[in-house]
């Protein structure tokens, strides 16, 4: 079974972080492990508290990961600490990890900040060279690349400058903010958008978890970059499909809706 490993913050309520990466790794058919970098207390409607981990105690937990069970993809999420970053990096280079998908968590749905002006510096330097693919949505384009995106040739010009300054493939995501389910992947020079059918449904916590999980777990598979994209939107449509209702705020998706309906994805595999 190929193995797929989580570097994120744990979300109490289940919907984001470590808990959906890890519901979306099973869902997509690899053997999930996580690296918690800091605890949340957070619910639909907001975070409350964020306790962090030591960088001695991520660093403890990525050698245990990668000296017995290696990823064959590496999923970053929320990184809260320019410490924290520079642990990370410094374990993944040790390791010589592959198939890195960075999504550069800054600000919740919820509106909460996830990130330290000081980390957004150290995540430039030190992360975003390591990806194979980072997946900003607009707001997070937008600081990356020190540009206001404002039409889908914005989001272009954008991927363009991210992606040659960190020698990575970019896929920035439309999402809520601007062409709703379209996302633009560039790669290698050129460009290719993922049209996505826009579904109604205001409970998006967790998307942006959600879509990099299922790519480093379509990368763990082998599959290439376009078609682990490819097969990410085909989940991530999936599961906001299932229109799971839960909670007071922007409720969480059903990361189960694949399993639940006889395995349609592990059947499409075989
Ligand atoms: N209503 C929708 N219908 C279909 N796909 C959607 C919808 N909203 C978002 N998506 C898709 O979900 C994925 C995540 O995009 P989004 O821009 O929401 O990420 P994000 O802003 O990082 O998410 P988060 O809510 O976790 O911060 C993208 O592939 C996007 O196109
Ligand atoms: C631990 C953690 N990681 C990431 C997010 C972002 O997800 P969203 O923007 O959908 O709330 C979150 N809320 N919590």
């Amino acid at each position: 079974m190929r193995t797929a490993l989580t570097i994120a913050g744990s979300d109490s309520s289940g919907g984001a972080g470590i808990q959906a990466d890890i519901k979306t790794m099973i869902s997509n058919g690899v053997y999930a492990m996580s690296a918690i970098t800091a605890l949340t207390a957070q619910n639909t409607t907001g975070v409350t508290g964020i306790m962090e981990a030591t960088p001695e105690f991520l660093a403890e937990q990525l050698d245990n990961i990668f000296t017995d069970i290696y990823p064959d993809a590496v999923k970053i999420g929320m990184v809260s600490s320019s410490a924290l970053i520079e642990t990370i990096a410094k374990k993944l280079h040790q390791y010589d990890a592959k198939n890195i998908v960075v999504d550069p968590v800054m600000v919740a749905t919820s509106g909460a900040k996830l990130i330290n002006d000081e980390a957004i510096d150290a995540l430039k330097s030190q992360l975003l060279p390591m990806a194979t693919v980072l997946t900003p949505n607009i707001p997070e384009a937008e600081v990356l690349s020190g540009m206001k995106i404002e039409t889908a040739d914005d989001m272009i010009k954008a991927a363009a400058a991210i992606g040659e300054k960190y020698h990575c493939a970019v896929l920035c995501k439309g999402g809520h903010q601007l062409n709703d389910a379209n996302d633009l992947l560039w790669r290698d020079g050129g460009y290719k958008w993922f049209q996505g059918k826009r579904i109604n449904n205001p409970n998006t916590h967790g998307t942006g978890c959600t879509l990099s999980s299922a790519i480093a777990s379509n990368l763990a598979k082998g599959f290439d970059l376009d078609t682990s994209v490819e097969r990410a939107k085909k989940y991530i449509s999936g599961a906001l499909a299932a229109m799971l209702d839960l909670g007071k705020g922007s409720g969480p998706m059903n990361h189960g809706f694949a399993i639940q309906n006889e395995f349609t994805l592990a059947k499409e595999d075989n």
